[in-house]
């Protein structure tokens, strides 16, 4: 059997790690085509050197040289900077792109590879947020598949194989509900970077785990999952289930629920796209009954944890909107990971955002691109009128 040849965007991270482990797991099924990192140099080399890309990017180009020495006499092809990190992944050797970048650089990429008619599995949830009606109309027009990576759409993604002609009534997303879960608003006024990068069941980038201690995080999966599986707003429920066990469900017609459970290991999503439609054996820890006597279930507090509402509110608006949050929350994030803004500020930036960026009914790419800079801008600002 050929192998499938994989260029994993992003692969010095979390997403990128684990994705790393799981095809060194099935080398006569997996090879690495094209590794790409933004700043983690060193990480790149030691991956590349064990992988054997045909190519690696580096995003920083500062760090171009420093790559290039050490790959160059390897035979490896190194590039430095975003354009050419749009454009690597048209490259004839790849079958499969993994986008586990984070944040709004993963929309340039994905485009290029779709029009390249290369199946995406889709770990960067940023994408469909920032032009989820485009990627998918791209998609279908290049007749492109989009494996979901992140675990909620993959348990639904799961949950949906032999369902092809059966409606869904409605999915429901779990959420782990976060550190702070259960909190007021005083005591979230209070908390900080280190306490929030401390997610209950999951070990992930740091962007991501505020976004979990927040509910953006569920709030963005939301509308990743409209566009995923074609559903309206009101199909969509979250549902708070502190365990992270069962990871997400979908409800048929005749009232069947339908889940898909495991440990909290992001091995068997990301191994489930990059295999599709094959389940691979693998050595991942098995769920315990025994060790889990309660699996517990609560309704989200959308008034505590405002951005699950903004997220739900951009979903209404369309449009840019939710291009929109989705800048605001990257520019509010990094500034409170810098300690220049405060827990419930993130959600009040986003809010201001949300209400003054001028509104685009059907915006186009460059429409995106004018709304992700002048939105970024803006919440700049506002951060520099809070320190
Ligand atoms: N981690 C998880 O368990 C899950 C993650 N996801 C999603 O997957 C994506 C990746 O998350 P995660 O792995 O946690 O993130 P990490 O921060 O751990 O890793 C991000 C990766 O992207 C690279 N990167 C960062 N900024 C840029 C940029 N501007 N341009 C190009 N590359 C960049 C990083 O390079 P460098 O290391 O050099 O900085 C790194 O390789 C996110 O969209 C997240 O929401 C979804 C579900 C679960
Ligand atoms: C692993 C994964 O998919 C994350 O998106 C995770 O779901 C975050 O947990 P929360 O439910 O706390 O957002
Ligand atoms: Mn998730």
């Amino acid at each position: 059997m050929n192998k499938k040849r994989i260029a994993l965007l992003g692969s010095t991270g979390s997403i990128g790690t684990q994705a790393l482990e799981v095809i060194e797991a099935h080398p006569e099924r997996f090879a690495v085509a094209v590794l790409t990192a933004e700043n983690n140099a060193d990480l790149l080399i030691e991956q590349a050197v064990r992988f054997r890309p045909q190519e690696v990017v580096i995003g920083n180009e500062k760090l171009y040289h420093q790559v290039y020495a050490a790959l160059q006499p390897l035979g490896i092809g190194v590039y430095a900077g975003a354009p050419a990190l749009a454009t690597v992944v048209e490259s004839e050797g790849i079958d499969m792109v993994l986008t586990a970048l984070v944040g709004y650089s993963g929309l340039l990429p994905t485009m290029h590879a779709i029009r390249a008619g290369k199946p995406i599995a889709l770990a960067n949830k940023e994408t469909l947020v920032v032009a989820g009606e485009m990627i998918t109309a791209l998609a279908r027009e290049h007749q492109v598949p989009i494996y979901p990576v992140d675990s909620e759409h993959s348990a639904i993604f799961q949950c949906l194989v032999g369902e092809e002609h059966n409606p869904i009534e409605k999915i429901i997303l779990t959420a782990s509900g976060g550190p702070f879960r259960g909190k007021t608003r005083e005591y979230l006024a209070t908390v900080t970077k280190a306490q929030a990068l401390k997610h209950p069941n999951w070990s992930m980038g740091a962007k991501i785990t505020i976004d979990s201690a927040t509910l953006m995080n569920k709030g963005l999966e939301v509308i990743e999952a409209k566009w995923l599986f074609d559903l309206r707003p009101d199909q969509i429920d979250v549902v708070v289930h502190p365990q992270s066990i069962i990871h997400s469900l979908v409800q048929f017609e005749d009232g069947s629920l339908k889940a898909q459970l495991g440990l909290p290991d992001m091995r068997l999503p990301i191994q489930y796209a990059l295999g599709y439609p094959e389940r691979l054996p693998a050595r991942f820890p098995r769920f315990d009954f025994a060790k889990y006597p309660s699996l517990t279930f609560e309704e989200p507090d959308r008034q505590t944890f405002r951005n699950l509402e903004l997220a739900f509110e951009a979903l209404d608006r369309g449009g840019n909107v939710p291009c929109i949050i989705n800048a605001a929350n990257e520019v509010a994030v990094a500034a409170f990971l810098r300690d220049e803004l405060g827990f419930l500020e993130i959600a009040e930036l986003i809010e201001t955002c949300a209400a003054k960026v001028p509104y685009v009914p059907s915006p186009s790419y460059h429409d995106y691109v004018l709304t992700d800079q002048e939105t970024r801008r803006l919440a700049q600002e506002l951060v520099r009128e809070k320190v």
